[in-house]
């Protein structure tokens, strides 16, 4: 099976946010990415909703099932009551379990799936009795994932935060693809299905997927989303040229 892509929409909210006006709106990309083969969408939203608002939880709902059937809804986010409220309320598909402390300005490090086991388990099993698959956010350590299995998780999503931020240099990036694939195995040893994400790119996702044959799903947000800017601007500055009147 291909790698599935789930289009992370918090880039998009946080440029909606700049404005007290619906655009760009999170519903109407998210659309035009169903549209274009994603299969699913993924939000993130935080406690102080800096781009994804709670409110956008039941809209990217209803267009999955009014437009969507079959398309998937990934939730991530640290299981607070108000989080697993809103996931409660929005039935998604998947829910990706995130170590965020509320201060941090993105996230950037897995579960301690030993020392949070109490924690995780009766999470984990309430939010599958409730339908989602459940995802838990992971480092790319081998030896942590027996510890993962044992909460119960469907899959594990591997942190590729470091890996991202080795573009340009090709050894670097080369020992973090091995790293990821080494947790990629001992991770589909115990059963578990493997996600992947965080600052993902068109220039570095084959090798990610090279590595890692059964990589089930990559959810990206800030790199595809500046690859659309720069894939779509020509073609706005022409709309816009020609509503100055221009002949284009
Ligand atoms: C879990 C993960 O790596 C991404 O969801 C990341 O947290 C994106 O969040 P921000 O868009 O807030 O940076
Ligand atoms: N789950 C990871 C994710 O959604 C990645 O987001 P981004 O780093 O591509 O913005």
């Amino acid at each position: 099976m291909p790698t599935e892509l789930s289009v992370n929409l918090n880039a998009v909210a946080m440029l909606r946010n700049r404005r007290d006006l619906p655009w760009p709106s999170v519903t109407g990309l998210g659309r035009i990415a169903l549209e274009a083969g994603a299969h699913g969408l993924t939000v993130h939203p935080r406690p102080d909703q800096r781009h994804i608002r709670f409110s956008d939880l039941p809209e990217i709902r209803r267009l999955i099932d009014t437009e969507f059937p079959g398309a998937e809804f990934n939730i991530e986010g640290y299981p607070t009551p108000e989080f697993l409220e809103l996931v409660r309320a929005a039935r998604p598909e998947q829910v990706t379990l995130v170590p965020d402390d509320p201060s941090q300005p993105t996230s950037d490090h897995g579960w301690d799936f030993v020392a949070e086991a109490a924690f995780l388990k009766p999470i984990v099993t309430a939010l599958k009795g409730e339908g989602a698959r459940v995802s838990l956010f992971a480092d790319p350590e081998p030896e942590a994932m027996t510890a993962a299995a044992a909460t119960g998780c469907d899959r594990v999503e591997l942190y590729t935060g470091p890996y991202g931020a080795t573009h340009g240099d090709a050894d670097a990036a080369a020992r973090e693809i091995e790293r990821l694939g080494r947790a990629a195995d001992a991770a589909l040893a115990t059963g578990l299905g493997i996600n992947a994400g965080h600052d993902l790119t068109v220039a570095n996702l084959p090798a990610l997927v090279a590595r890692i044959p059964h990589l089930a799903e990559v959810s990206i947000g800030h790199g595809l989303t500046a690859d659309a800017l720069e894939h779509g601007m020509a073609e706005t500055v022409r709309r816009f040229r020609r509503a100055c009147g221009q002949s284009v």
